[in-house]
């Protein structure tokens, strides 16, 4: 009898061994399942490090207020001195709702696991000075502006690991502490890694997945910002030269003339730089509703605009490559006189 017994016990062992195996295997089972549908791409392999929690934005303009809105609670405006006290006092109104904001010096702050910057082009140079204050190991920086160049300019302060390439799409209108954008219309995040940060990246995009942010993370970042950058030349600038909507491109031959030649100088370079964009000008969606874009806003409010951003570091790039760039050049000058037309100069 007793080696009845000891089979039994041999048969109760191996179905003991057999269902805790079987439920390590149910669980890996579903840690896959959750891996390719990109649930636990942060825990599965870098052990739950890198959750996103504390979110800051420099800026909270046009562009910042879309995160404001999105992200209300959990995030820190930094701001300092005038500025500081007038965001804590008044709030945004954004869509004509009422926010009121936590708002921190750099210094007050504390660590941060994502900082985004949304200021425009003048304002980067100060934001990025707030940046060690608020970086650790492992934050995401995101810088928000148009054009080309503001993570190069990011890169040479702080380590390239932090930084993953950025733009939004959006049309979203200032006017004082008063934002208005339509969710419903384009109002998009793009973000790619040229750095090889994919931790980054992962844990960016878990994040964002907890959020309303429309979000897209892509491989091909650059030449993505490359044909934002030739749309923004190609629409902003024509329009607020002339400071008319933007039905000049579908309404007028010779606006969309305009825009089809900055936008061919814009491809030379691009082309030369070895950066692949489309060689025919694509006018923005939804143009022939009139709508006014970033730089004619600034014309119009008489702020700085960003043309520098757009167009001098364009002819810069032209000069380094040794090619001429007639149209941009002479864009360029017309927008700088309109701005100096703006500080009462001509009077
Ligand atoms: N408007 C749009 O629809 C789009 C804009 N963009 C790009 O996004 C970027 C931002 O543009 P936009 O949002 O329109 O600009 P805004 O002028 O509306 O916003 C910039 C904000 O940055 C703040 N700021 C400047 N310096 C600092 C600082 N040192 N610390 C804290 N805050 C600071 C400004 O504050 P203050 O007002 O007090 O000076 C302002 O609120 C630009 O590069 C623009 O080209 C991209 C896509 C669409
Ligand atoms: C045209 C627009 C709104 C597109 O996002 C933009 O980038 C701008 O106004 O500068």
């Amino acid at each position: 009898m007793s080696w009845l017994i000891y089979i039994i016990i041999i048969i109760q062992k191996i179905f003991m061994i057999w269902s805790l195996n079987g439920i390590l295997i149910i669980k890996i089972i579903i840690k896959i399942i959750k891996y390719q549908n990109g649930e636990c791409r942060n825990t599965f392999f870098f052990e739950r490090k890198n959750m996103i929690k504390n979110v800051a934005l420099i800026g909270c303009g046009a562009i910042g207020s879309y995160f404001v809105e999105s992200l209300n609670n959990r995030i820190t405006i930094i701001a300092n001195g005038k500025r500081k006290e007038r965001l804590k006092k008044d709030g945004l109104w954004i869509n004509d709702k009422h926010y009121t904001l936590n708002v921190q010096t750099e210094k007050s702050a504390g660590k941060q696991d994502l900082i985004l910057i949304g200021t425009k082009a003048d304002g980067l140079k100060e934001a990025i000075s707030y940046l060690p204050y608020l970086l650790k190991e492992d934050t995401i920086v995101l810088s928000l502006l148009n054009g080309v160049t503001s993570e190069e300019k990011i890169i040479q302060f702080i380590p390239k690991k932090h930084v993953l390439h950025s733009f939004m799409k959006i049309g979203s209108y200032r006017k004082d502490n008063r934002i208005y954008f339509d969710i419903n219309k384009i109002s998009d995040l793009y973000y790619g890694s040229l750095y090889g940060n994919r931790q980054q990246l992962h844990s960016l995009s878990q994040f964002l997945k907890t959020t309303q942010i429309h979000f897209h993370e892509v491989d091909n970042i650059l030449e993505q910002m490359w044909l934002k950058y030739a749309c923004n030349i190609a629409n902003n600038l024509p329009q607020a030269v002339l400071q008319v909507n933007s039905t000049l491109y579908t309404k007028s031959e010779h606006g969309y003339k305009l825009a089809s030649l900055l936008w061919s100088e814009v491809y030379k370079v691009a082309q030369l730089k070895g950066i692949q964009i489309p060689e025919q000008v694509q006018i923005f969606p939804d143009s022939e509703w009139g709508y006014k874009y970033s730089t004619l806003q600034d014309i119009e409010q008489k702020r700085e605009t960003e043309v520098d951003l757009f167009l001098k570091e364009l002819i810069n790039m032209a000069c380094e490559l040794h090619i001429q760039i007639p149209f941009s050049e002479m864009t360029y000058h017309y927008i700088k006189a309109l701005e100096e037309k703006n500080k009462g100069y001509f009077e």
